[in-house]
């Protein structure tokens, strides 16, 4: 799927990719231990060595209009994945403010998604995010969508479930998630 051009592209895209699976690899198992939980615990919960790297890349126009600062490139959303990884220059919510995460040389962003907030009930939060545009120049982002097989079950993990803290969320197959988050049908 990989085009030829430009050159190198498809090498450089197979180096990231091997950095990005260990990369997300470790994020998990940090995930799992902030939850008092077995290092391996959300990586198998979403899927193990079948989690799904997808690859998106969202080209941004200029916007050469009054106030481009009103309008957004993407609008307010969480990511239904499990965790995403991008490099910074959106916007994030926060104690009631957007918040701009501005852009770090050699840093990249990990977004929390929606099935890592399912699977924690809620102790980790999936990220309110959105992008704006820029009057003068076109912008482009590369994020890469972690996110189980379509049939993997996906609900509040039971080890963080108790009388006191009852099930927040559904427990669903991720590709029924996905349907209802697509078509905006209530989970
Ligand atoms: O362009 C970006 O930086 C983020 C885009 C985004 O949030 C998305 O594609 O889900
Ligand atoms: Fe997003």
């Amino acid at each position: 799927m990989w085009p030829k051009n430009p050159a190198g592209g498809l090498h450089a895209n197979e180096e990231s990719a091997k950095h990005l699976v260990g990369l997300v690899d470790k994020m998990l198992r940090s995930l799992s231990k902030g939850l008092g939980l077995e290092e391996a615990t959300l990586r198998d919960a979403v899927g193990g060595g079948d989690l799904v790297f997808l690859l998106k890349i969202n080209y941004y126009s200029p916007w050469p209009r009054p106030r481009p600062d009103l309008a957004l490139g993407v609008v307010a959303h969480t990511d239904m994945s499990a965790i995403t990884i991008l490099v910074p220059s959106l916007q994030v919510f926060k104690d009631g403010h957007w918040f701009d995460a501005k852009y770090v040389p050699d840093a990249i962003i990990v977004h929390i998604g929606d099935q890592i907030e399912i699977l924690s009930n809620g102790d980790y939060k999936s990220v309110l995010h959105r992008t704006t545009v820029n009057k003068e120049k076109a912008r482009m982002s590369w994020p890469v969508f972690c996110y189980p097989p379509g049939e993997t079950v996906v609900g509040p993990l039971p080890q963080l479930m108790s009388d006191d803290a009852p099930a927040k969320y559904k427990t669903k197959k991720y590709k029924d998630y996905a349907y209802c988050k697509l078509n905006k049908i209530p989970q």
